[in-house]
């Protein structure tokens, strides 16, 4: 049995810091989950999403309040091999890379295959639990004594590898372009791409190593057409975990899909051809693009989008005007309406001045789920900071990532209803985005993307 840098017996269930396995955590071990999921109000309800998912909502709770360890950051451990791709359900990392690959002229499906081997094998090694290795060919020791820091490496495909790898047949239909938005401003060489890699880690060594790894594996094969960096609150910095804050300093992802909830799995996940979950979103309707293929199943839809803030015009808003634009309060992320951070919206509720306590164009009425028609997506972000642009304001804001069963009834509707009637829309900008088809996860001794690309 390894050990922890303190001596301490490392068990099967080591886990990121605060999560329902991680070291300090009564009754963790073999047998409980080792990711630990975006939402806490019971990780019971994700059972089969992730590895031994039998965690109790109890733990999962007891869990976040507890202030993480520092010295237990580096030990964390999120497994490669899964139902879903890790980086998905997880909360998103300290350090993130987002990095897009266009094939090379004449390099196709095979060429794809072998490069998704090489990846997958690579990422397999990088986030063993204990002193995680690295293929010898990629050695540039830079995470050298680091452990595996929750890192997790998640590979989707852009709707123009089909036609690169002979595999127009096998393209989903949902991953249609995604419509013009009037008030996009979208930088075409920052958006698309072949190949999607998102690299997540809570060191920022860890991840840049994992990105140099992924990047050289890739040589001859596919070139990176862009590449964005983020970053978020450091584990442990706080001394309760929370939801995140975004650099418009607002809580950032208190209404998300919980994992908990009935319709997570439906939200997020393709469900498997010939299941009843996929009966069931056929029938649906309701503007989605169908049954997903069968490569697919466990599989999810990213929407990338990187989103200026204008941070300049925003500070300069006095913070009642601030909350009034999201709906929330800015201290707790209470909304409104009323009550605290974890109080359900009321959308109805009238304030004492009459008016809708949530104005009728702050964000959070006009992004909800029950005035898009039901539509809904897990939200996972990371900020970004790329120093002061050409017009002397902060290049800053948010690498948004939407996660979908479709986009069709996740991201696209929402954003259609945003564009027009939110008030926050004054303050951002849509400067790049993507949309990438993301397959479930591998098992052992396979890669990611194994039945699309020998199926
Ligand atoms: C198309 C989808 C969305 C985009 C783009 C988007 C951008 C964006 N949002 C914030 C800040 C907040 N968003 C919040 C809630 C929220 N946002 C979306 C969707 C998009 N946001 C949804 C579906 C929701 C949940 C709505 C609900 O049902 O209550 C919040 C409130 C806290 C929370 O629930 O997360 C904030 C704050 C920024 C800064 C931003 C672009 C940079
Ligand atoms: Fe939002």
């Amino acid at each position: 049995m390894s050990t922890l840098d303190d001596g301490t017996p490392r068990t099967a269930g080591d886990a990121r810091p605060g999560g329902a396995s991680g070291p300090g955590v009564p009754g963790a071990g073999a047998g409980f989950s080792r990711r630990r999921l975006l939402g806490t109000a019971g990780a019971a309800g994700a059972a089969g999403l992730v590895a031994g998912g039998a965690a109790g909502a109890g733990i999962a709770a007891a869990a976040e309040d507890r202030p993480a360890a520092l010295a237990s950051v580096g030990a964390a451990h999120i497994p490669f091999e899964g139902a879903h791709q890790a980086g998905i359900v997880e909360p998103a990392q300290a350090r993130g890379h987002l990095v897009a690959f266009d094939l090379a002229p004449g390099a196709g499906r095979g060429a794809a295959a072998a490069l998704l081997r090489r990846w997958s094998d690579a990422v397999r090694e990088m986030t063993r639990p204990g002193r995680p290795g690295t293929p010898a060919v990629y050695d540039d020791q830079v995470a050298d004594d680091a452990g595996p820091s929750s890192l997790t490496v998640t590979f989707g495909f852009g709707r123009t590898f089909f036609a690169r790898t002979g595999l127009t047949a096998r393209l989903p239909e949902a991953l249609a372009p995604l419509p013009d938005f009037p008030a996009d401003a979208l930088d075409p060489r920052r958006s698309n791409g072949d190949l999607w890699v998102q690299i997540g880690a809570d060191d920022a060594l860890v991840a840049f190593h994992a990105l140099r790894v992924v990047q050289r594996a890739a040589a001859g094969t596919a070139a990176v057409r862009w590449q964005m960096n983020g970053f978020n609150r450091t584990p442990g910095a706080t001394a309760r975990p929370r939801t995140a804050r975004n650099l418009m300093g607002q809580i950032d992802g208190t209404n998300n899909p919980k994992p908990s909830e009935p319709d997570f799995a439906r939200t997020v996940f393709v469900p498997a051809a010939g299941s009843a979950a996929s009966a069931a979103a056929s029938a649906a309707g309701g503007g989605g693009t169908g049954t997903s293929p069968a490569w697919m199943a466990g599989g999810s839809y990213a929407v990338v989008r990187r989103i200026r803030m204008l941070l300049d015009s925003w500070d300069h808003l006095p913070v009642a005007r601030q909350e009034k634009v999201i709906g929330r309060r800015k201290s707790d992320g209470a909304p409104l309406s009323g009550g605290t951070g974890t109080t359900p919206v009321d959308l109805e509720r009238i304030g004492a001045d009459g008016a809708l306590a949530i104005a009728g164009d702050a964000h959070i009425r006009v992004a909800a789920a029950a005035s898009n028609s039901g539509a809904a997506m897990l939200r996972r972000a990371f900020s970004f900071h790329d120093g002061i642009g050409t017009d002397g304001t902060p290049d800053a804001g948010l690498l948004f990532i939407a996660w979908q069963a479709d986009p069709m009834r996740g991201f696209v509707p929402v954003q259609r209803k945003l564009d027009g009637a939110d008030g926050l829309s004054r303050f951002l900008r849509h400067e790049a985005s993507g949309l990438f088809a993301v397959p479930g996860g591998a098992g052992p001794g396979e890669y990611v993307g194994q039945s699309l690309l020998e199926g």
